[in-house]
């Protein structure tokens, strides 16, 4: 459905502004980004991903990918402890990597009909929401990386693209 930005490209680097007006289009863009992210099997998408530059993301880290979540004007409110883990993201296809983030984090947020809501959670869906927050913030898991690392991804994921634009 919405084509997803490629690391390295320098869209993903984007600051998103705040959501001044959550209405029918910004819902459009919602279900738009939450079919994008089934379709890729995703558990979490930002909109700068989709080159859409507002502060929202969404995610579903439930087992039956029925359970999904729309976060709007994002804040980490609280963090506590700290947790490894391995990492992927749908702009980085087939790059994993370890990251640490908090454990256990309070997020307060907007729903997809402008209501204020305040959630805490630990486990894989505050992993995603500090990854998605990242995005909004134009940040991306491989800053948390060597240089050196960084940069080998980003000869192979260029050398990978070069190969599909000649194929
Ligand atoms: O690219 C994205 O932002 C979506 C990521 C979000 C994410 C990254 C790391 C840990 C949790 C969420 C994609 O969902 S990456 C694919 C994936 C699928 C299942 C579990 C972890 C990562
Ligand atoms: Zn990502």
């Amino acid at each position: 459905k919405l084509t997803i930005l490629k690391y390295p490209d320098e869209r993903l680097r984007t600051v998103a502004e705040p959501v001044t007006e959550v209405d029918d289009a910004l819902r459009k863009q919602i279900d738009d980004m939450l079919e994008t992210m089934y379709e890729s099997n995703g558990v979490g998408l930002a909109a700068t991903q989709v080159n859409f530059h507002k502060r929202l993301f969404v995610a579903d880290c439930s087992e039956d990918q029925n359970e999904p979540l729309v976060f709007i004007n994002p804040e980490i409110t609280e963090k506590e402890g700290l947790f490894t883990n391995e990492e992927g993201c749908l702009s980085f296809p087939g790059v994993y990597a370890k990251v640490e983030r908090a454990g256990t984090i309070t997020v307060k947020a907007l729903d997809r009909n402008g209501a204020e809501f305040t959630l805490t959670t630990d486990g894989l869906l505050a992993i995603c929401i500090q990854h998605e927050l990242d995005h909004l913030n134009g940040k991306l898991f491989v800053d948390y990386l060597s240089p050196l690392k960084r940069d080998r991804i980003r000869k192979k994921l260029e050398k990978e693209a070069r190969l599909a634009a000649a194929n």
